[in-house]
């Protein structure tokens, strides 16, 4: 019964209630009980503490500089990956150094390599022993993050990755992980699913090397999601390498998730102005409510793009947005919670293989997500905070990608999120022109 109630807990169908400000604060995160075995960064922190922007142009090293299992760089050079990013240059050298890593780049500049490549680099596996976890917030980003272990493991044909998620049965989990020649070296998983198999004894934690939060400021945020990765953190061995990564990273999620780990070398934007993707043109439309179907359709229309994400507020808004999309012809697909799972993942399989050019998305879409050939977002209900607006925009421009954000703003209270956001990460939005050259938003 117990376990049947964990494997309910879905953190994504709280997302669009929490499009209100975090209610955790480090002072709530500091009383005992928190990650106990932790150990504050604080000490020593500060000569490792790097302020910086990221930006994709500056190549200084190349991949074979970071001294990688011959069979990961293959893999690199198979992917197309030519040199490492900035924040990869940065970070995977401290990575496979073994240091813990708190590190916050901009969106779309290749974090997920980062441990995707340090925690394959480090896994001698044993069959039958999970090595690494890999914790995030939606079950499509774990479902994504998979894909990227098998992506880079092709030639470590030894290590298996395995994910879990909610909405699935657990059966199926449980059997894989009961089966020593199936059981996942590395695991990647949304907490509650995790913390399930974990309490049902099926997934054993005691030989865990890598401990991974992606996008860890939303996964420690509510304090439920943040409970549980305390307890998956419990059940993991003292030593062991923590890292953990974000587009937005503010103090109080600093010290937050400080507390996991043991005098981490930290990569931080401090200037927020360095967030902005540079390839981003970034514009708002103000309009009433009752205005934005007939603009929507006049950008789909008008705009040239590849693929584009349309945000909005609700499921129910969802829902209904895409079944007018559709009544106008257009090639539109929803992803929302209130959808069965497998359903979810094969919508995103749809949409990252480009059968589909339009995603009408809450929120569960807005971060992590990596679909190459968006270069449109369009919200067409604006976010309640500023990082969520950065982290939404974020899915066009991936990679130094030229892309185009357009915002709908009908309220008093969009106007002031918009300004936040202007103030915050001294971003210029401007009124959308009447045309726009395709030139500066599409990738030639
Ligand atoms: N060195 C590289 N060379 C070429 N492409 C890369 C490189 N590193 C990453 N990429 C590609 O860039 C895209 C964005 O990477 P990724 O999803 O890891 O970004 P991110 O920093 O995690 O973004 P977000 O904050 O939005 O989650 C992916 O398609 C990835 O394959």
């Amino acid at each position: 019964m117990a376990d049947h109630a964990e494997d309910l807990i879905d953190y994504e169908e709280e997302e669009e209630e929490t499009l209100q400000p975090a209610t955790t604060t480090a002072g709530s995160a500091s009383g005992a009980g928190e990650a106990s075995e932790a150990v504050s960064g604080e000490a020593g922190g500060d000569q490792d503490k790097v302020n910086k922007g990221s930006y994709v142009g500056v190549h200084s090293t190349s991949f074979r500089d970071f001294l990688m299992k011959p069979e990961l760089l293959r893999a690199i050079v198979d992917c197309g990956f030519e040199h490492p990013s900035e924040v990869q240059q940065e970070t995977i050298p401290a990575a496979i150094n073994g240091n813990d890593v708190l590190c916050q780049a901009k969106s779309g500049l290749g974090k997920t390599a980062v441990f995707v490549l340090a925690t394959l680099n480090k896994i001698t596996p044993v069959p039958g022993t999970v090595s690494a976890i890999v914790l995030c917030h939606t079950r499509e980003l774990a479902y994504q993050i998979k894909n990227e272990y098998m992506r880079f493991s092709k030639y470590l044909a030894d290590i298996k990755t395995g994910v879990f998620y909610g909405g699935v049965p657990i059966k199926n989990d449980q059997e894989i992980l009961n089966d020593k020649e199936k059981c996942p070296n590395i695991i990647v998983g949304t907490p509650g699913r995790i913390l399930a198999l974990v309490r049902d004894k099926t997934l054993r934690l005691s030989n865990v090397s890598s401990f991974v939060v992606d996008e860890c400021d939303k996964v420690l945020e509510s304090i439920d999601m943040r409970r549980d990765v305390q307890d998956i953190f419990r059940a993991t061995p003292h030593n062991k390498q923590v890292l953990m990564f974000s587009a937005t990273l503010n103090k109080e999620m600093r010290a937050v998730c400080k507390k996991f780990m043991q005098n981490p070398r930290e990569i931080y934007v401090d200037d927020e102005a360095k967030l902005t993707l540079h390839g981003l043109q970034q514009y708002y439309v103000t309009l009433a409510e009752s205005e934005k179907n007939r603009k929507l359709s006049n950008l789909l229309d008008s705009l040239e793009f590849n693929q584009v994400v349309i945000f909005v507020k609700s499921v129910a808004r969802a829902k209904l947005l895409n079944k007018l999309l559709n009544s106008c012809n257009f090639s539109s697909t929803c992803i929302h919670s209130d959808m069965q799972q497998q359903e979810r993942i094969d919508i995103y399989e749809q949409f990252k293989n480009f059968s589909k050019r339009i995603m009408v998305a809450t929120d569960i879409f807005g971060r992590g997500i990596d679909v190459e050939r968006v270069n449109i977002v369009i919200n067409y209900d604006i976010s309640s905070e500023a990082d969520t607006y950065l982290h939404r925009v974020g899915r066009a421009g991936r990679f130094g990608t030229k892309g185009l954000a357009i915002t709908f703003v009908s309220t008093d209270e969009d106007k002031s999120v918009l300004e936040s956001v202007q103030e915050r990460f001294e971003v210029n939005i401007t009124e959308l022109p009447a045309e726009i050259d395709p030139k500066t938003y599409m990738t030639a």
